[in-house]
């Protein structure tokens, strides 16, 4: 009798495991219908926006962002001459249009495509101050020093302002004394400081609230990728103050995080500015990941020795602080200049670090990619985001991001220049669940990371086709600039499909490690987790498909790389060309005014277009100089331009002779001189399409 009883009981078990199954199937296919459906609805928005645009003159004439303006004049002057930029990049003109005809306005645009200037010129061309509320100390600190450097009266509320200047910001807000025109405040002042609150509702009432620009705005989407709690409160801001125009700016957002932002902030009916988010500028990469650590690590630092011999900045991202620091000591074992920095350190410290390395002291700086983790800290500095990254040449992922929208976001932060540079990211099955007993529990963590292993583990499609799937983005020509499209892969397919030949294939250790993640990604098997005391572990279980892949009904086909199809160095060839002697010369000038013009970023003293005009035109005078870069800064660094130039030009250095340079070097110069100089140093190319002017 009880073994009857308990045999039935295990059919029904047997059978509710199978009803289970079937259910996660099912939700699965929902997630992935529900994705497809916002997809889809994003792109009928377009279409409709684009034919009501088509069949309504009156709705052209009412939202054509491109046409003439009363402040076109003054936005020009203030563009070139105060922030020396000579040309807008795509929809930049549009956004300050928008924004300047008192619109709310959404900005959907790739890292480094030059959002700041969005919220920075209309600050300045309009009366009284602008409000930016941006999630970073580090990030903050940087925009309003460049800010300053340009003679923008621009200050920043946070933790680590002064008493002082306290008091003179409470006043402008106040009574509309002294000069500010951008006040940079992190969310939590918003949310938590009634006095603030107090002030600024003064400085409205006063008419003297120009607009409230909201920088990183996906903070405030719970589906973003980083999500910040404060961010959620912003939505007050367009209660108390309906009439000032509100711009959100951020670089990525699916179209989900689009419409939450939108009800959030309470501007359902902003203008939105989508821009693609290619970065064409960027190599992908994948690399297989040794399981011996120190292998790995003597990759990169050959990497980073061959590649950028000229000490040329770049980021390498781990998996967690220990790693980070790790991974430090080892590089800087291997000769390389490397520090870490991550939320842990106190303020001291990364300030130490934030300083060698916008003096160019340090090389490569190493983070951790587990942003959320410790972000909660008022300052909010755990996040690797500084703006003097813009000179970024190579992001390395030692570790695998959580996602493909964080993994966009991190190896952004190369090349925001627009120069060729490169991301690299070291793969190995191994890696997986480290970051799936992070990320098991928030919205999607799962089905998000399994996302980006994909795309790891894919070694025929172009990589830049995986990021425009992912935003729901038509295809570009990747033009040869991720690994898969450069080279290729020499690809072994092995059929591991039960049932097919009954016999298990023969596969090496980490070839079965790669089936494992197959098979999870196939939903074959399934990661289950379970808590210790100390951690949590990720256990391989059978997924919802196992009985199909049992019965020989589900193909398992595993990818094995044999190695590259065609030679590696053709990719170099292809991507980088030499600079010029002069722009090399103007690269050294630059660095050391920045760091005697009180540690700005090298790139806000001269952009790297500003450098290639400065070398082809060669002037001869400051005025000259002001026609190329604008007043600003022709008046602060004109001469030594001017000197450099007529310098360069006595000695007749003919361009691109950069080995026998007599022209007086820093000691910097001297060193990387020393070493010998490969074909990668510096490529002067913008490479946003100039669209207006
Ligand atoms: N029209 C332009 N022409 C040349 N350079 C530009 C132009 N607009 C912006 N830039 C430069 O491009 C760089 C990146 O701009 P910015 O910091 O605004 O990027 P972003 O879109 O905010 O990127 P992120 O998402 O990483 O914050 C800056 O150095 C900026 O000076
Ligand atoms: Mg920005």
């Amino acid at each position: 009798m009880e073994n009857d009883v308990v045999g039935e009981l295990l059919c029904v078990e047997a059978e509710l495991q199978d009803v289970q199954d079937q259910i996660n199937i099912l939700l699965d296919h929902q997630e992935r219908l529900y994705r497809k459906q916002s997809e889809l609805k994003a792109l009928l928005e377009e279409c409709k926006t684009s034919e009501n645009e088509a069949n309504n003159n009156a709705s052209i004439a009412a939202e054509d962002w491109s046409g003439n303006f009363e402040w076109d004049s003054r936005a020009d002057d203030i563009r070139f001459n105060v922030f020396g930029i000579s040309s807008y990049r795509a929809n930049q003109r549009e956004i300050v249009n928008a924004v300047m005809s008192g619109r709310d306005v959404l900005v959907i645009m790739a890292a480094g495509g030059g959002k700041s200037l969005c919220y920075q010129l209309p600050a300045v061309l309009c009366n009284g101050v602008a409000l930016v509320v941006s999630p970073l100390l580090s990030l903050i600190q940087d925009q309003v020093m460049g800010l300053t450097a340009l003679g923008i009266p621009a200050y920043m509320l946070t933790s680590t302002t002064s008493k002082e200047d306290e008091k003179f910001i409470y006043k402008a807000l106040d009574k509309g004394e002294g000069e500010m025109k951008i006040l940079y405040v992190t969310p939590e002042k918003i949310s938590k400081s009634k006095r603030f609150m107090s002030k600024l509702e003064k400085c409205h009432n006063g008419g003297r609230l120009s607009l409230v620009a909201i920088d990183e705005a996906h903070c405030c989407s719970q589906w973003g990728h980083d999500f910040r709690p404060d961010y959620k409160n912003l939505g007050i801001l367009k209660v108390q103050f309906p009439n000032v125009p509100m711009i959100a700016l951020t670089a990525t957002a699916t179209y989900k995080v689009q419409t939450d932002l939108m009800e959030m902030l309470h501007i359902p009916k902003c203008v939105k500015f989508v821009s693609t988010v290619n970065r064409p500028n960027l190599f992908y990469k994948v690399l297989e990941k040794s399981s011996v650590a120190k292998v790995v690590i003597d990759e990169i630092a050959d990497f980073i020795r061959q590649s950028y011999p000229n000490n040329e900045s770049g980021i390498v991202y781990c998996f967690s602080r220990k790693e980070c620091e790790q991974v430090a000591k080892e590089l800087q074992e291997r000769g390389i200049s490397a520090d870490y920095y991550h939320a842990d350190m106190d303020v001291t410290a990364r300030e130490k670090v934030h300083l060698r390395w916008s003096k160019n002291k340090l090389q490569v700086i190493i983070g951790t990619v587990a942003f959320g983790m410790g972000i909660n800290k008022p300052d909010g500095c755990s996040k690797l985001k500084f703006s003097w990254l813009s000179l970024v040449r190579f992001v390395i992922h030692h570790s695998l991001s959580k996602s493909m929208e964080t993994y966009y976001q991190e190896s952004g932060r190369a090349g925001r220049d627009g120069l060729p540079s490169e991301c690299l990211l070291y793969f190995r099955p191994g890696d997986v669940p480290r970051q799936s007993t992070m990320v098991f529990y928030e919205n999607s963590g799962l089905q998000n990371l399994y996302d980006i292993v994909r795309y790891c583990q894919s070694k025929r499609n172009c990589r830049r086709g995986a990021f425009f799937q992912h935003f729901g983005e038509p295809l570009q020509d990747c033009n040869g600039m991720c690994d898969n499209c450069a080279y290729g892969h020499e690809i072994k397919e092995v059929d591991t499909t039960c049932g097919s030949n009954n016999s298990v294939p023969d596969l090496k250790k980490d070839e079965l490690e790669q089936l494992i993640i197959q098979l999870i990604l196939d939903r074959v098997l399934k990661e289950e987790f379970q808590h210790t005391a100390y951690a949590t572990n990720a256990y391989v279980a059978l997924g919802p498909l196992w009985k199909l892949a049992l019965q020989g009904k589900r193909p398992v086909v595993l990818e094995i790389c044999m190695g590259w199809r065609s030679n590696s160095s053709i990719r170099k060839d292809a991507r980088h060309s030499q600079a010029s002697g002069l722009e090399m010369k103007l690269d050294e000038l630059r660095k050391e005014l920045s760091s005697t013009h009180g540690g700005i970023f090298p790139h806000a003293v001269l952009s790297s277009q500003q450098i290639s005009i400065l070398s082809t035109q060669k002037p001869t005078s400051i005025a000259q100089v002001e026609k190329l870069i604008g007043k600003v800064k022709a008046e602060k660094y004109g001469s030594r331009i001017v000197d450099l130039i007529q310098q360069y030009v006595k000695l007749g250095q003919p361009d691109g002779d950069t080995s026998n340079s007599s022209v007086a070097e820093a000691s910097e110069q001297n060193r990387a001189n020393k070493r010998p100089r490969k074909n990668k140093t510096l490529v002067l190319i913008e490479s946003s399409e100039d669209d207006e002017e």
